[in-house]
């Protein structure tokens, strides 16, 4: 039996070929391709989880990352619960384009919007990579803020994938969970109000009564 349900949108952006893609397909499907056709507008993929006690229904959104359809991006990410940022560990222009995104939400969103930081293609590292992860942190750090997580993975060799959207699927949790507890309170308290404010014409309505007894 579980103690609740929680449905959350997920959206997915960074330039075009990071592998945004991929990384869906991996989680979802659990399958991987080199040959990925690049995303036409963008499409979702659904994944139901148990975490901490709660169902979960992520709906996530894989945008493109052609520049084309950068204009469209605001139709997938608002309403958006958490925010995925992909950049590829091999590529400069990728890195810099995930700032872009970074300076977009943080005008346009309301609320708070979980953001995770990811640099995909782990399993080139050796061979090719262009940004050392300390340079991510401290991006990120000194940008976003410690609370943002930074991870690399790689969607070719299933790396840190599940471990992801795993901890964006707690902070969802948690966050359902501290607002439930908020609303209890509420309630609570505004039953301990009522209760007060039935006392308050009870008494005033006793000695109402009492004075009219002696006015007679
Ligand atoms: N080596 C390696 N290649 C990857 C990885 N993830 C994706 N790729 C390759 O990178 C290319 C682009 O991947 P996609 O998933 O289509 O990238 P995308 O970000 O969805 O691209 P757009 O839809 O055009 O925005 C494909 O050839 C993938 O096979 C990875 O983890 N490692
Ligand atoms: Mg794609």
């Amino acid at each position: 039996m579980y103690s609740s349900l929680l449905e959350a949108k997920v959206v997915i952006l960074g330039s075009q070929g990071v592998g945004k893609t991929s990384l869906v397909v991996r989680y979802v499907q659990k399958t991987f391709s080199l040959n990925c056709t690049s995303t036409i507008g963008a499409s979702f993929m659904t994944k139901k989880l148990v975490v901490d006690n709660c169902k979960v229904r992520l709906q996530i959104w894989d945008t493109a990352g052609q520049e084309r359809f950068r204009s469209m991006a605001p139709m997938y990410y608002r309403g958006a619960n958490a925010a995925i940022l992909v950049y590829d560990i091999t590529s400069e222009e990728s890195f810099r384009d995930m700032n872009s995104w970074v300076e977009e939400l943080r005008k346009n969103m309301t609320g708070d919007l979980i953001i995770h930081v990811v640099g995909n293609k782990l399993d080139l590292a050796s061979s090719r990579r262009a940004i050392p992860l300390s340079r991510t942190e401290k991006y990120v750090a000194e940008t976003l803020g410690p609370e943002f997580s930074v991870h690399e993975v790689s969607a070719k060799d299933d790396d840190g994938i599940e471990e992801l959207f795993l901890q964006i699927t707690r902070k969802l949790v948690e966050r359902k969970h501290e607002i439930e507890r908020i609303k209890r309170i509420n309630a609570e308290n505004a039953i301990t109000l009522q209760q007060l404010e039935d006392e308050r014409l009870q008494q005033a309505q006793t000695s109402n009564n009492s004075s009219v007894c002696c006015g007679i």
